[in-house]
């Protein structure tokens, strides 16, 4: 037997890492997606040919090579193995239309997949509700931090508010439109989180404000988008990416980037996701595309797709 799971990746709109800290936030599944197919075999294994390992040991005498980065990239997916008990070994292959870390939620849905085809493999039936919940207990113990907001959404699918308070959520039914692209990173997004975190150790009062202004904007976005009222959700952006500068997650790129966006008179940019550099959403015109383009980014497909993980057997 053969488990596929098909999981749409994901745009953060308004409150990354705000969301952390139990303010609300808007995120959206897009036409990239990765795919997790899981089959039969007499040991575990696991194939993911986008990701690059760098520093690895050969063992001349055994022929082995051993690799304490591809140990810590895989972590995801072992916790994953784990936390069904490996009770079959199974080979794993790992397929992104996209490049690993670059802010699109690629860690939530190595999780959700592997989740859903491994259960499924293993005969046991989840609902959507405990996929997406046991994929964020995994990835909060991977990472130490993360919100719900990666792992809910490209488990449900769609554009989805989530309530302040960190409980909750709501699917937004629209037809919203962006253009998005992705530049180099430095960080990972579990770096980022952590350098945030000590942020917050050093001034509590005003990232609490910081955050509550993040805060403050999704809810008047969530408005803005059922609305359709596109001038004012772009400028909402272009704060939102100021506030997260603020936060010291952006990156030079990046704030240049917005920068030009806005001499530009595009609508609305921001840094999406775990930030220092990573993707970069405007909203959709061809003009924000050129811009991308001309900073060398790889373009997404960030057509809203409604659906969440989709698990077949084939
Ligand atoms: N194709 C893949 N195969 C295996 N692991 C992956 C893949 N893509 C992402 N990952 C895991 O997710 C990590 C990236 O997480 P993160 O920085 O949060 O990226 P993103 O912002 O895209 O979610 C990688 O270091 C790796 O551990
Ligand atoms: C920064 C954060 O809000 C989003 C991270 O998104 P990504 O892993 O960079 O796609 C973290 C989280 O919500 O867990
Ligand atoms: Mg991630």
């Amino acid at each position: 037997m053969r488990v596929e799971a098909k999981v749409p990746l994901k745009l953060t709109l308004f409150g990354e890492h705000a969301v952390v800290y139990d303010r609300p936030a808007i995120a959206m599944t897009i036409s990239e997606s990765l795919k997790v197919r899981v089959s039969e075999s007499d040991r575990f294994l696991i194939i993911s040919p986008s990701l690059n390992i760098r520093g690895v040991k050969l063992d001349l005498n055994e022929m082995k090579i051993e690799s304490d980065e591809a140990k810590k990239v895989l972590r995801y997916v072992f916790e994953v193995l784990n936390y069904f008990e490996m009770k079959k070994p199974v080979k794993i292959e790992i397929d992104s239309t996209v490049e690993p870390s670059v802010g699109l939620g690629t860690s939530a849905a190595v999780i959700v997949g592997t989740v859903a085809a491994y259960s499924k493999y293993l005969g046991i039936d989840l609902n959507r509700d405990e996929i997406a919940k046991i994929s964020h207990d995994i990835e909060l113990k991977v990472q130490g931090i993360a919100s719900r907001m990666d792992t809910y959404t490209e488990t449900y699918g769609g554009l989805i508010y989530f309530l302040p308070g960190g409980e909750g959520f709501e699917r937004i039914d629209t037809n919203f439109e962006l253009t998005a692209g992705y530049i180099r990173r430095s960080m990972s997004t579990a770096d980022v989180l952590w350098r945030v975190r000590k942020l917050k150790e050093l001034n509590k009062e005003v990232f609490d404000n910081i955050l509550d202004v993040i805060g403050e904007i999704t809810n008047r976005a969530k408005s803005l988008i059922i609305e359709q009222n596109y001038e004012e959700l772009g400028l909402l952006m272009y704060v939102n990416h100021g506030l997260l500068f603020s936060l010291g997650i952006t990156s030079p790129e990046a704030d240049e980037i917005v920068s030009r966006a806005k001499q530009l008179r595009i609508k609305g940019c921001k840094i999406s996701g775990g930030g220092a550099g990573g993707s970069i959403i405007c909203i959709k015109s061809v003009e924000a595309e050129v811009l991308l383009k001309s900073y060398n980014a790889r373009i997404v497909n960030s057509t809203l797709i409604k659906d969440g993980v989709d698990i077949s057997i084939i």
